[in-house]
C-alpha cells in the first residue's frame, strides 16, 4: 500500500475558555491514503472542524503529530507550515466563498495565479477541472448567475486547482437540498478519486457517508471506525 498523505497520531486539541479548558480532541489517530475518500461524522460540537483545522495546518494541535506526506508538521514554524499548506492542501467549506465579481473560470484559476503560474497554465487547469465537473457551459458565469450546486462545484474545482495531495472538506454539501447534495457529493467523490487525492470529508449526512470508502466517528475526543 502507498504511504498515507495524512497521518495523525495522538492529536489533542484543548480550547481555553472563560469556563476553563475545553478538551475537544483527546488522542486522534488516522491515516488517509491517496485516492481514498474518508468520511468524518459526529454530533455537532464533537470536534470535526477542529480536527480538519489541525489536519490542514490551520491550527496547531496541543499535542500529537500531524504528518503530511510523511513529514511531521506540528512543530514547524508558521512560515513553513503555510508553505506546506498552500502546496499540499485544498479546502472546501459549507459555503462556497467564491469571489462574487469574478467568473467561475477566474475563481478556479486564481490559486494557480497566486502560486505564480501563467494565466495560460492556470486557465488550462481551471478549464480541465470545470469540464470534469460538467460546468463547461458556466465558465464565464459569475457566482450569482449559478445555482447553489454549481457554485459548490466551482468551489471544489478551486480547491483542486493547485493539485493538492489532500482535500479537506467541512460539510461541503451542508447548504444544499438533498438531491443537489447527492449530485455534488458524487462529483466531489469521482473527481477526488480520479485525481488521486486523499480526501477527508466532515458531514452530518449519513446517506452520503455510506458512499465513502471509510468512515470514522468522532466521539468524546476519539475516532472510531464506523460501520453501516
Ligand atoms: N476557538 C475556539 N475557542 C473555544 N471553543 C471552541 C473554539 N472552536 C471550537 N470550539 C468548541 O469546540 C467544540 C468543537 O467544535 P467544532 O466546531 O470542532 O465541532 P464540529 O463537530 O465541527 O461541530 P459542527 O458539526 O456543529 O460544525 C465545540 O464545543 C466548540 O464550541
Amino acid at each position: 500500500m502507498s504511504e498515507p498523505v495524512l497521518s495523525l497520531r495522538g492529536v489533542e486539541r484543548v480550547y481555553k475558555t472563560e469556563a476553563g479548558d475545553l478538551p475537544v480532541l483527546r488522542g486522534v489517530d488516522i491515516d488517509v491514503y491517496p485516492g481514498e475518500v474518508v468520511g468524518l461524522i459526529g454530533p455537532s460540537g464533537s470536534g470535526k472542524s477542529s480536527l480538519l483545522h489541525s489536519a490542514g495546518l490551520l491550527e496547531r494541535p496541543d499535542a500529537g503529530i500531524v504528518a503530511l506526506g510523511g513529514r511531521d508538521c506540528s512543530k514547524l514554524s508558521e512560515r513553513v507550515r503555510t508553505r506546506i499548506r498552500l502546496g499540499t492542501v485544498g479546502f472546501v467549506y459549507q459555503f462556497h466563498h467564491l469571489l462574487p465579481e469574478f467568473t467561475a473560470l477566474e475563481n478556479v484559476a486564481m490559486p494557480g495565479l497566486i502560486a505564480g503560474r501563467s494565466w495560460q497554465v492556470a486557465e488550462a487547469r481551471a478549464l480541465e477541472l470545470l469540464g470534469e465537473l460538467g460546468l463547461t457551459a458556466r465558465v464565464n458565469h459569475q457566482p450569482a448567475q449559478m445555482s447553489g450546486g454549481e457554485q459548490q462545484r466551482v468551489a471544489i474545482a478551486r480547491a483542486l486547482a493547485n493539485k493538492p495531495q489532500l482535500l479537506l472538506a467541512d460539510e461541503p454539501t451542508g447548504n444544499l437540498d438533498p438531491t443537489t447534495s447527492a449530485a455534488v457529493f458524487q462529483s466531489l467523490y469521482s473527481l477526488a478519486r480520479g485525481q488521486g487525492v486523499a480526501a477527508l470529508i466532515a458531514t452530518h449526512n449519513m446517506d452520503l457517508a455510506r458512499y465513502m470508502d471509510r468512515v470514522f466517528a468522532l466521539k468524546d475526543g476519539y475516532l472510531a471506525p464506523q460501520t453501516f
